[in-house]
């Protein structure tokens, strides 16, 4: 167990006091920060609060904030002495021992240090008499005081032993401060208190971006979990806490949102070197992806999925499973009553309930997705099959972990399926297919920051560039997480829009799910020219589009009607980013949800064809012939 105690701010947390109590003792906190306007909220007294922390085991470690206190000309000051006393009086109800004071942000703050000094002084003498503690803390839009060096000057000049200072990562690395000089600089005792938030990189001005965009370490790209390294280099052994002002944050479910955070600070730790966890898994792709039908819908699924070049590949042995196989992307319909494949089924229709990742040790990445607090699940079996252990999505969808040298050998098929005989060594197989290339999801909103710090957290997958996509109807925000040297690519989507392609999918279907599949070629004509043989509806692209490629990248007439002909879109890397080439098709969606794509890449392209997506998303957008 680390030395630290681990609490949350319950300004993180959407509800009413009690509903972000208990969330935070449910995730496994074992402090909290009493933001005071979820006090002035309550309807019970502070010592009723006080006393559901304590029933639910949770130390309050903070009082905050005390806004606007020090360096006033007078009255001013007299007054926000008197109103200091009143709070000291909530504290103590409350149980908490320590209230943080942040930096003056009015303009009437007198600019003299020894000001500000002498009023934390007076401050932490009064605290000091009651048996409290003041902490100071620099927000990065304060009048006179915005860096920590400035706010530890005050408190080093005020020098009394009530008094200390409070950091906070993101007042610090908003501005592009570090905690350098931190261990030379202050005593380990007169550091009272730390903050933990990371956040998007934004170019915005600091109040706003710290009030709505914060978000717990992991979700955002800050260097958090060097600051925490550095916090605890200089010694500090005080809690550490997470206080994220985040919109979405308000409004999503409290107890999801209490363990993101949890497992968000879990990974700090880690990431500062402090915390050992299991490694992250070794991935090398995925090996099936599962999809919630019913009979009807396996029967139209699997002609679909036929037409794609996907065959019967096999039966299951005990179960109304089958595997649809094309070259080496294995397709599993899941039609069993009373599995958790038909739970997903009732409550979404047709959808994908299921992914398989190829690991290098599924027992090592069950133990790291425990460690970081992610539910881990274990489907019934059949006598003789194979249990293969799952951890589960935030939305609830499986992710299995395979031994990647059993996928070598096909073990994990053979015991569980009556398998097909394999197509002859010599039978064409056109733009057969080699792999998943990538799973796109589309998600709520407020599921982004979910997603991404269980992929990034749990699996090691890398967030990559971030996309505004412009469907005809609104915009697609989309960001990729990567990881095995490519062979795992997963680009999570959301959009604000309720009339995009992914806002109509999010809604028309319950939440969050896989929009699309794409499948890797090596061959991407001879993939869409067989499947359109077979009957495949793949998306028209407009004429204008292919103008706009030949003008855009200098293609000529030639290659631009053959990419035409065969429903191609195509794309070229960023010469920076390794450069190659993508050539990539969709089809229609199947029952107006999910849809598939097939993919070339070539020369280390490394993309998704994002300058392509807003002439898809509007082909997609139009009635289609089929
Ligand atoms: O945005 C604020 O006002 C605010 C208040 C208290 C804090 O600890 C903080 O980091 C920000
Ligand atoms: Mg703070």
């Amino acid at each position: 167990m680390p030395h630290w105690k681990r609490s949350v701010a319950t300004v993180c947390l959407s509800g009413t006091l009690p509903d972000k109590l208990e969330a935070a003792a449910a995730a496994g906190f074992d402090a909290v920060e009493i933001f005071e306007n979820d006090l002035l909220t309550y309807e019970g007294t502070a010592a009723e609060a006080g006393r559901l922390c304590s029933d639910l085991g949770l130390e309050v470690a903070l009082f905050q904030p005390f806004r606007d206190f020090e360096a006033m000309p007078e009255p001013q000051r007299a007054r926000n002495l008197d109103r200091a006393e009143r709070k000291f009086d909530t504290m103590h109800q409350l149980g908490a021992r320590m209230v943080l004071v942040c930096s003056n942000v009015q303009a009437a703050a007198l600019p003299e240090p020894e000001r500000a000094a002498d009023d934390l002084r007076e401050m932490a003498e009064r605290a000091a008499r009651r048996g409290l503690l003041v902490g100071y803390e620099a927000l990065a839009w304060g009048t006179r005081v915005n860096r920590w060096r400035q706010a530890w000057e005050i408190v080093q000049r005020a020098d009394h032993p009530a008094l200390g200072l409070i950091l906070d990562s993101f007042h610090t690395l908003c501005l592009g401060d570090d905690l350098s000089g931190l261990t030379e600089a202050v005593p380990a005792e007169k550091l009272f208190f730390v903050q933990l938030a990371d956040a998007p990189r934004l170019s915005m001005d600091p109040l706003s971006w710290s009030r709505h965009h914060r978000s717990f370490p992991g979700q955002g790209e800050l260097p958090v979990g060097a600051f925490l390294r550095d916090v605890l280099a200089a010694g500090y052994r005080g809690p550490l806490s997470l206080e994220i002002f985040n919109d979405e944050f308000r409004s999503a479910p409290a107890r999801r949102i209490a363990r993101d955070g949890l497992r968000g600070l879990i990974w700090a730790e880690e990431a500062a070197g402090v915390t050992e966890l299991p490694a992250s898994p070794v991935l090398s792709g995925v090996e099936f992806v599962e999809f919630a039908v019913d009979a009807t819908a396996a029967e139209e699924l699997g002609a679909f999925l036929g037409t794609l070049g996907f065959r019967l590949a096999g039966r299951h042995r005990s179960k109304a499973v089958t595997l649809h196989r094309n070259g080496d992307v294995n397709l599993v319909l899941n039609a069993e009553p009373d599995s958790a494949a038909s739970e997903r089924f009732e409550q979404h229709g047709p959808c994908v309930c299921a992914m398989g990742f190829r690991v290098d040790d599924p027992g090592r990445a069950l133990a790291r997705a425990e460690a970081l607090l992610s539910p881990t699940f274990r489907e019934r079996t059949g006598e003789g099959e194979r249990r293969i252990p799952a951890v589960r999505a935030p939305d609830g969808t499986l992710v299995y972990l395979i031994e990647a040298t059993e996928t070598a050998t096909r073990r994990i098929w053979e015991d569980d399926f009556h398998l097909e005989p394999p197509p002859a060594a010599d039978a064409p197989e056109p733009g057969r297919f080699g792999g998943v290339d990538h799973v796109a999801q589309a998600l709520t909103a407020d599921m982004m920051d979910s997603f991404s710090l269980f992929y990034r957290a749990v699996f090691g997958l890398e967030p990559n560039q971030a996309w505004e996509l412009p469907d005809p109807y609104g915009l697609v925000r989309s960001r990729a997480f990567t990881g095995g040297h490519g062979s795992v690519r997963l680009p999570l989507n959301t959009s604000e829009s309720g009339r995009t392609g992914t806002g109509r999918f999010v809604s028309a279907f319950a939440g969050a799910g896989v929009h699309h599949i794409a499948f890797c070629t090596a061959d991407a004509a001879a993939a869409t020219e067989a499947a359109a043989e077979r009957g495949a509806p793949l998306l028209d692209i407009p004429g204008n589009y292919y103008e706009d490629l030949g003008a855009r990248l200098g293609l000529d007439g030639e290659t631009l009607a053959e990419l035409r002909r065969h429903h191609l879109l195509f794309d070229r890397g960023d010469p920076a980013g390794g450069g190659g080439a993508f050539r990539h098709a969709y089809t229609l969606p199947f029952q107006d949800r999910f849809f598939f794509e097939v993919a070339e890449r070539t020369g280390g392209y490394d993309g998704f064809g994002a300058a392509n997506a807003g002439a898809r998303m509007a082909a997609q957008q139009r009635p289609q012939r089929r």
